[in-house]
């Protein structure tokens, strides 16, 4: 069924550009601002308590309601951070690190059950050697302390699993036997999954897929035609994942997908952009996208299943109400029959 257009340009893209621009280059100024409030006032101490507080309370706030469950990153802005922090190129890659797991920590508490970050593309390999020695070696430590922490039950990431996928024809062996330790150690975690696409782009993996879905044909002499979409998801990178992102995030102001997702987001997978560079991309931005994702998708899940009210409401209301009931609801009582096995005359 198609979305109303009154909700699709909302839900969708922005409907007039010139209007997206100008809330860009408010957000722009505004941000910068905020930031700088917000790491005054983290001196104090009881700062720090009172917005762990609120972030959970806003955290609760959001998972009453439908939440992603599958949100992909476009991490773009690392290099800019770091010019303008007057760091090296590779302290703005490990401050994106931090970023990235510091948001997927809010995340697995807020319900989302997969994440996916854009951390290497294959385009990537035109970089300075040393940039991309810098990034893999990053990435090799990044993923042993995620790993850790999905094993530490002391954690709020554990019990999550970790993928890396891509081409990784184009990697060292060295690295695939990193990625193949780091995945058995968090194989088991089914509550949250964090894909890390490196080194990946879309237009590969759907060569991939392809190239494996043709593979299978003709070893096993299949008709080709019989090939279903959902079995050619599976052969894609991101297995499960691969059919949809509900939510796409792009920061640093590129209003670009870069060869990123472009299977995965079709008709009702959302793309917000913010000028806001990746490491300085913090909860309150992310809050804000997916509370917008959680209220179009209520209007959209209204409009479409109005008739079925159970799936229009979040899982709280559902609750509440099925634990009253009616009279009329209730079995017919049993005839009574008296000691003497005569029936009751009423
Ligand atoms: C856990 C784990 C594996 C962490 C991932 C670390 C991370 C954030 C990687 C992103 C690397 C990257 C190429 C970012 C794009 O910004 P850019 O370098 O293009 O910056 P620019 O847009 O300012 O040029």
């Amino acid at each position: 069924m198609r979305v109303p257009g009154f909700v699709r340009s909302r839900i969708i893209a922005p409907s007039d550009p010139a209007a997206a621009e100008v809330s860009s280059k408010v957000l722009k100024q505004i941000y910068p601002i905020i930031d700088k409030i917000v790491s005054w006032l983290r001196a104090f101490q009881l700062f720090i308590k009172l917005q762990q507080l609120l972030q959970n309370l806003l955290i609760n706030i959001l998972a009453a309601g439908p939440v992603p469950q599958h949100i992909s990153f476009i991490m773009d802005g690392n290099r800019r951070f770091a010019k303008k922090m007057n760091m090296p190129v590779k302290r703005g890659h490990e401050a994106g690190g931090v970023t990235l797991l510091s948001l997927c920590y809010v995340l697995k508490k807020m319900g989302v059950r997969c994440v996916s970050a854009y951390a290497f593309s294959i385009e990537n390999f035109n970089r300075p050697p040393e940039e991309v020695n810098a990034l893999t070696n990053m990435f090799a430590v990044k993923l042993d302390e995620f790993a850790r922490k999905a094993n530490d039950y002391r954690d709020p990431l554990y019990q999550s699993r970790l993928k890396i996928v891509g081409d990784h024809s184009l990697i060292s062996e060295e690295m695939r036997e990193k990625i193949k330790r780091v995945e058995e150690m968090t194989n088991d975690g089914d509550e949250f999954t964090l894909f890390i696409c490196f080194p990946y782009t879309s237009r590969n993996d759907i060569w991939h897929a392809t190239q494996t879905s043709v593979e299978e044909c003709v070893q096993q002499s299949l008709e080709p035609r019989a090939l279903t979409v959902e079995e050619f998801n599976k052969k894609m990178y991101l297995n499960d994942y691969s059919h949809k992102c509900d939510l796409l995030i792009r920061t640093s102001g590129h209003l670009r997908l870069s060869d990123y997702m472009l299977w995965q987001v079709h008709e009702s997978g959302d793309i917000k952009f913010s000028p806001t560079l990746w490491p300085d991309f913090k909860f309150f931005q992310l809050y804000l996208m997916i509370l917008n994702w959680s209220f179009f998708t209520t209007i959209q899940r209204y409009i479409f299943h109005g008739s079925k009210k159970s799936q229009s409401k979040p899982a709280f209301w559902n609750r509440k109400k099925s634990s009253k009931y009616s009279l009329e609801d209730l079995p017919a009582a049993p005839v009574a029959v008296s000691i003497t096995g005569e029936r009751d005359p009423s």
